[in-house]
């Protein structure tokens, strides 16, 4: 069948592979996009292909040392390649600035909670924790803040999946742990969360708390089928974040920072490029009226310009690929 030859009215899908990630987080995020597509397309057979990725098997080194963001996303991207799936569910967190070649963001979802949160059995916020204690996170952004707020605490590296981490905490490898309230949340542990961290000056990662489908750019049926899923204002919001990202080298080898807010219109977002001691920063606000996608790029793209103009190219690592 040749989709050029379809008449304007698309028939609703028949069946539908979803790939995913096989950690309990990516399976409730295929499962809810599962739900959503079978609510909308009742007739429609709706299957969940689970996979293990690199970025899943490889646990004892920073992400920011073994590839980054790719890692978690490229097993899932063949697998639509060979036809075995027609779409893939992702964290937007992970999902790389710039799609590959042949593939598209083809849908944003509405965003969970974007910050991140404060874990820990024994002290109820990070303002609480005494000299030495040991706080878990792999994410050098997280560690580039506390290290500027919190120089007597000692940050060490924290992988794997949501549970996993969970586990090393309980059995006391760390007095806390920070981690994205959206994970904990979806995975109905809300109640372990002892304090939010506030936007300011705890700025989630571009795309954090938001979900993200990817299809093969070849195949606009699946865009279309998706379409009625995307979250409008979460689409803006994370179209200026990745922008900033993307203009920056969009790595995770850097701490950056991006979290943008759509509301009737108007779009405000706070980003920052550091150094992972905290000692650097480049930090920017922005805020225009905002009614499109390229609106919000156009936002991204002026609080790059802004951090780049601080000097934020000398923070970060050169690319050497
Ligand atoms: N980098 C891993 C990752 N990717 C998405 C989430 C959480 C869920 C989300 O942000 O949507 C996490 C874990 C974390 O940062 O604690």
């Amino acid at each position: 069948m040749n989709s050029s030859s379809t008449s304007a009215t698309l028939e609703a899908p028949k069946r539908l592979v979803i790939a995913s990630r096989e950690s309990r987080l990516a399976m409730w995020q295929a499962e809810h996009v599962q739900a959503c597509l079978k609510k909308l397309y009742p007739g429609c057979d709706v299957q969940i292909l689970g996979m293990t990725t690199r970025g899943d098997q490889i646990l004892d080194r920073a992400l920011s040392k073994v590839g980054g963001k790719g890692l978690f996303v490229k097993e899932l991207e063949t697998a639509l390649e060979d036809g075995r799936a027609d779409l893939a569910v992702h964290s937007l967190k992970d999902v790389p600035m710039v799609m590959p070649e042949g593939f598209d963001l083809a849908c944003v979802m509405a965003r969970e909670d974007a910050r991140d949160a404060f874990v820990s059995n024994d002290y109820a916020s990070l303002e609480d924790l005494p000299k030495g204690a040991i706080v878990g996170t792999s994410s050098l952004r997280r560690e580039s803040v506390l290290r500027a707020k919190f120089p007597h605490l000692e940050i060490q590296a924290l992988r794997g999946n949501l549970d996993t981490r969970m586990s090393k905490l309980d059995r006391g490898e760390y007095q806390a742990i920070i981690l994205a309230a959206a994970g904990l949340k979806r995975l109905g542990l809300a109640s372990r969360i002892r304090a939010y961290l506030p936007y300011d000056p705890y700025t989630p990662a571009a795309g954090q708390g938001a979900l993200g489908i990817e299809t093969l750019s070849k195949h606009p049926n699946i865009k279309q089928w998706l379409a009625p899923l995307n979250d409008l204002p979460t689409l803006y919001a994370v179209s200026a974040e990745r922008m900033v990202s993307r203009q920056l080298g969009g790595s995770c080898e850097v701490p950056l920072a991006a979290y943008a807010l759509w509301d009737q219109g108007q779009m405000q977002i706070r980003s920052f490029v550091a150094s992972v001691d905290g000692k650097a920063i480049c930090l920017a606000n922005g805020n225009a009226k905002v009614q499109s996608v390229d609106d919000a790029e156009a936002l991204g793209l002026a609080v790059a310009k802004d951090l780049l103009a601080q000097g934020a190219a000398d923070l970060i690592p050169k690319i050497t690929k």
